[in-house]
């Protein structure tokens, strides 16, 4: 599905990704870990042409992201507010994102009623109220759904986890479990949480300033392996 070749970011002199070869195949799900200015962000943002590569492709079923509109349509994303609208109430913006999928209002109504839980009454009852008066972690549940609303084919959430309570959590990784085994969804997921990334992807990839260090298969020994590169980092500070 995903081919990345040679690719390059830097921001001055500075190169803050080095990836000379990545593959990524449907239906994979992939956690990214990393400390804090690893890169992962700066990958993710490569991947959706919201940053211009030095050099490289990525290469999204064959075709050249930055030459074909084609896979915007197939990919839903969310990696920060600034994807929101905040003028808008929540039924207005999932409105306005399924129109840009152009989605089907039948199915359109199916995708929000399949994620009224997840989102939970504070947001599902509160109609009229504007995205930008919902605390960070509503807010963060509102971007996550519209990531999620046109069923894509691929999936790319940045921290996720990070502002949601632990409920919206658990509920969290369930529906992505659930896109994975029955929707057969590509999930790219970044996470400081190893047991969050863990429970939900089968595969991790550990980014170390702007490389990719290691890149296996989630195992107990990989887990292992992953909290001794962490604690070898403290170490090193
Ligand atoms: N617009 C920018 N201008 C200059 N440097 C940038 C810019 N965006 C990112 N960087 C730098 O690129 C590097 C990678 O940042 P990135 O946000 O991808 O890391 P990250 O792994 O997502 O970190 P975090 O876990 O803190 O979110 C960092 O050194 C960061 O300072």
């Amino acid at each position: 599905m995903l081919e990345i070749k040679e690719l390059i970011k830097k921001f001055g002199n500075k190169t803050v990704l080095n990836i000379p070869y990545l593959k990524i195949e449907k239906n994979e799900s992939i956690g990214v870990v990393g400390n804090n200015g690893a890169g992962k962000t700066t990958l993710f943002r490569l991947l959706l042409d919201l940053l211009k590569a030095d050099n490289g492709a990525i290469l999204f079923d064959n075709k050249n992201i930055t030459q074909t509109e084609d896979w915007k349509v197939h990919t839903g994303s969310f990696l920060e507010q600034g994807f929101l609208i905040p003028f808008l109430t929540t039924i207005e913006y999932f409105k306005f994102v399924s129109t840009l999928y152009k989605m089907q209002e039948n199915v359109f109504q199916l995708q929000l009623e399949k994620y009224q839980d997840f989102l939970t009454k504070e947001i599902t009852q509160n109609k009229r109220k504007y995205i930008r008066d919902f605390s960070q972690g509503n807010k963060v549940k509102i971007g996550i759904v519209a990531a999620m609303l046109s069923n894509p084919q691929l999936l790319i959430l940045d921290e996720p986890f990070a502002n949601l309570d632990p409920s919206s959590q658990i509920r969290l990784k369930s529906i992505i479990k659930d896109l994975v085994i029955n929707h057969k969804t590509t999930v790219l997921i970044s996470s400081h949480d190893l047991r969050h990334i863990t429970d939900v992807s089968e595969r991790i990839i550990l980014i170390d300033e702007g490389k990719i260090i290691k890149d296996s298969p989630k195992s107990e020994k990989s887990l292992q392996e992953l909290e001794t590169y962490f604690i070898n980092q403290i170490e090193t500070i």
